[in-house]
């Protein structure tokens, strides 16, 4: 539909202009993103997750509405955070042994991301992947004299340089300055100035450079990795809210004076924060819940409907005990696709109220894209697909004789398309002779009723209903559907 096409129906908030704006692809068909990866020191938490979901969410909205994505988001695997873990575990070992920390919590978030059927990325660019073209970057900037060279050999960002800086993060400088935490870094000739590259101490892992052995800094590495895998400008740059300042502010700095544009991405897209009773989940505050702690309770559709159901600006306070009532909404989804692939299989082939049909189909649809048009509101989109599910429960599979297959399928088409939206009904495929297996013994039970034998037809239902399959009569015909939690009972 918008594979040829720049503009989108889609308006989001873009926090560099502080306004609603619609977005405008800068290559027909084509939207790349760049979302600020993990800090691999420790367990991927809730709220990390929340910000790959959301822009799983969104990348799969831009995929149905016919646009390539090219989405990134890096790995930042040298940091102090890192350094200090890998000192708490190797001691004396650290030089050799640090690099097995960010391995093991990368691998976690490929184990999380799959769990949460986030779909992969085109590339996961990693810091110390690609140091050469960083250094690349601090040289220009510093023989443009836009950086410059502290005593013990590192090198600072001069913000002074920049025009405008503090504007995307709506700060004025002089407020920064009075609120600047005076580092330890006495090399720094501005409070503000920021590290592109610092000096090695003893004992850490470190990089050659012509000022000192070392590493680059967090804001020069995203500007380095996105810009590379995408071209600038490219289309969006996101990451949770915590990041717009200094982070964003600080990136924008740099490729502002270096490509001498504005803003090298064109939206800037901020998911709002996950906070437990208030408070920012955070590793440093010590009051996260593991991602993985949910995912071993919960399936990762679950989750990702848990998400879904704010909308992605709005601060997001995560109860645990919310999950169970999640887990039905979302049986509730199953039930409605199960029972209306039932339906199709014994349906006319003509209908005399297709057109009923369709045309509430079509309402479904368009307050689904609505809502996403609408700032990506996924939480309206939630609705919609409810809406939708309570339908077919409700009024689908009692009028089954009045609607051809064809309609039918349609009807499930549009059901399953906008699921796979929101990364939900990623289960529909039953092994066959499981379904072989119910149908059997839903047509013995079928004869029982028919003989008056009530009790032994409710006990295979009683039976079943144990097994998770929850067998529904409507009318003479009788639809069931079964727990996809359940299903490894069988195997
Ligand atoms: N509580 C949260 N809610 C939503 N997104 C978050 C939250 N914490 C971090 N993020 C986002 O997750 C991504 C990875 O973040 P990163 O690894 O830098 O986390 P962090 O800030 O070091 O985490 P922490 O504060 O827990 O130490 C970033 O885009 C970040 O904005
Ligand atoms: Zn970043």
């Amino acid at each position: 539909m918008y594979a040829n096409s720049k503009e989108l129906p889609i308006i989001v908030y873009n926090t560099a202009s502080k306004n609603l704006e619609k977005i405008t692809l800068l290559r027909p068909g084509l939207a790349r993103i760049y979302v600020c990866g993990l800090t691999p020191y420790d367990s991927m938490h809730v709220g990390h997750a929340r910000t790959f979901v959301f822009y799983d969410i969104f990348r799969r909205y831009l995929e149905y509405l016919g646009v390539e994505v090219r989405f990134v988001t890096n790995f930042t695997d040298i940091d102090d955070k890192i350094i200090n873990r890998a000192r708490q575990e190797f001691g004396g070992e650290l030089i050799n042994r640090w690099y097995e920390v960010p391995s093991r919590y990368i691998k976690e978030f490929f184990d999380a991301m799959d769990r949460l059927y986030v779909k992969r990325a085109y590339a996961y660019p990693k810091v110390t992947e690609n140091i050469n073209d960083m250094l690349k970057w601090i040289q220009e900037l510093v023989s443009k004299n836009l950086a410059y060279v502290s005593p013990d050999g590192s090198v600072y960002f001069d913000i002074t340089k920049v025009p405008r800086y503090g504007e995307f993060s709506g700060q004025k400088i002089e407020d920064l300055i009075a609120g600047a935490r005076v580092e330890p870094e006495p090399g720094k000739r501005n409070p503000l100035d920021f590290a592109l590259w610092k000096s090695w101490s003893e004992g850490e892992p470190w990089w050659n450079s012509p000022w000192s052995p070392g590493r680059p800094g967090w804001h020069l590495e995203c500007v380095v990795m996105s810009s590379k895998y995408l071209g600038v400008p490219f289309d969006i740059h996101g990451g949770g809210q915590d990041l717009i300042f200094p982070h964003h502010e600080n990136e924008i700095a740099i490729a502002r004076v270096y490509f001498g544009i504005d803003y090298f991405a064109r939206y800037w897209i901020h998911v709002g924060l996950v906070t437990i009773r208030g408070q920012k989940m955070s590793k440093s505050l010590g009051n996260i819940i593991p991602i993985m702690e949910v995912l071993r309770k919960y399936d990762g559709e679950v989750l990702r409907l848990y998400y879904a159901m704010t909308q992605y600006r709005k601060p997001m306070d995560f109860d645990p005990d919310a999950l169970d009532q999640v887990r039905n909404s979302l049986m509730s989804v199953y039930a409605a696709y199960d029972m209306l692939t039932e339906a199709i299989n014994e349906a006319p082939d003509t209908g005399d109220r297709d057109n009923e049909l369709l045309s509430k189909v079509n309402e479904f649809v368009n307050s689904f894209e609505e809502s996403l048009n609408n700032d990506i509101n996924t939480s309206g989109a939630v609705a919609a697909l409810m809406d939708f599910a309570r339908y077919i429960a409700s009024t689908v599979i009692y009028n089954t004789q009045h609607y051809s297959r064809n309609a039918l399928t349609n009807a499930l088409t549009a059901f399953s398309d906008l699921a796979n939206i929101l990364g939900i009904l990623n289960r529909t495929r039953l092994p066959p002779s499981l379904v072989s297996l119910i149908d059997t013994l839903i047509r013995i039970r079928a004869q029982l009723r028919a003989r008056k034998m009530f009790d032994v037809a409710d006990e295979i239902r009683n039976e079943l209903s144990k097994l998770g399959v929850v067998v529904s009569d409507v009318g003479n015909k009788t639809y069931w559907y079964i727990d996809r939690d359940k299903i490894t009972q069988w195997h």
